[in-house]
C-alpha cells in the first residue's frame, strides 16, 4: 500500500530547494549535530549511530546498521526505529539549506521486513519549499544502495527559530548544547542563518 496525503503534496506556488553555499561538498559526512541524538549522537548507546553525508544538490545519504537493541519482532527491526532512521535522514537535509526545522508530518511505507544486522542504506531530497514548509522524500534501500526498497516516507519539515529549542527543551541540556566545545556542532545549533 503507498500513497501520499494531500497535506504532504507542495502546493502550486512551492518553489525548487536552493542549496546553501557554504554546504558540504558531495560525498563529505554531516557528522552528529547532537552527540544524545538517538538518530546520529555517539553516545547513545542503543541509539542508530546514523551516519550522513551530503549529496548533490539537496540530498543526503546514509548508512544504518540494525542492532539487536531495535527489534520489534524477534530478529527483526522495528518499525518505529526504521522512521527514527528516515526522520534522521531527512531532518539531515536541511543543514544543506542552513535551515533550523522540525519534522511536522512523516508519513512511512513499510515495505520489506528489516532482519537485525542489516544495512539500510538511505537516500534523502528536498522535493519543494514553501515559504516555512519543506517537503521531502526519503527510501531506505537493503541488500545494497541499489537493493530494493525496505522502507519509504515522504515528510513535511517546518522552519523554526532557534527559541523552538531554547523555550520548549529540558534547561540542563540545553545549557550544556550551548556551551558545547565543539564548534561545528555550536554551528549546526546556533548559526544556521544564511
Ligand atoms: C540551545 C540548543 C539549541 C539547539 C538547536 C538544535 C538545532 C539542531 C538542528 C536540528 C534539530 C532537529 C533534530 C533532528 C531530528 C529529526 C527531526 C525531528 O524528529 S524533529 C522532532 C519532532 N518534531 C517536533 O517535535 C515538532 C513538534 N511540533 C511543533 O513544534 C509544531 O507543531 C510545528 C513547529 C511543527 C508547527 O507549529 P507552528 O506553530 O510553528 O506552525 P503552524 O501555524 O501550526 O503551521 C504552519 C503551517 O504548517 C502546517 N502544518 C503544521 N503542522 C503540520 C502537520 N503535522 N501536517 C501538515 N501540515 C502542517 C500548518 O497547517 C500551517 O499551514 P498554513 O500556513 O496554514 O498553510
Amino acid at each position: 500500500m503507498s500513497g501520499t496525503s494531500s497535506t504532504l503534496r507542495p502546493p502550486a506556488d512551492a518553489v525548487a530547494p536552493v542549496r546553501h553555499p557554504d554546504a558540504p561538498a558531495p560525498g563529505e559526512p554531516l557528522g552528529s549535530h547532537y552527540e544524545h541524538c538517538f538518530g546520529c549522537g555517539g553516545a547513545q548507546t542503543h541509539g542508530l549511530n546514523l551516519a550522513a553525508r551530503a549529496g548533490e544538490g539537496v540530498k543526503i545519504i546514509a548508512e544504518f546498521t540494525v542492532q539487536a537493541a531495535h527489534q520489534g519482532a524477534p530478529g527483526l527491526a522495528h518499525g518505529g526505529v526504521l522512521a527514527s532512521a528516515l526522520d534522521e535522514t531527512l531532518g539531515s537535509l536541511n543543514w544543506l539549506l542552513r535551515t533550523i526545522a522540525v519534522t511536522g508530518r512523516l508519513e512511512t511505507d513499510f515495505v520489506r521486513p528489516v532482519p537485525v544486522d542489516t544495512v539500510l542504506y538511505l537516500e534523502a531530497e528536498v522535493t519543494a519549499v514553501a515559504g516555512r514548509k519543506i517537503y521531502s522524500t526519503a527510501t531506505g534501500r537493503i541488500g545494497g544502495p541499489a537493493g530494493p526498497v525496505a522502507v519509504r516516507a515522504d515528510a513535511l519539515f517546518l522552519e523554526v527559530k532557534v527559541d523552538h529549542f531554547i523555550d520548549n527543551g529540558r534547561e540542563e541540556e540545553i545549557q550544556a548544547a550551548m556551551s558545547d566545545p565543539d564548534q561545528l556542532r555550536r554551528a549546526r545549533a546556533f548559526e544556521v542563518n544564511p
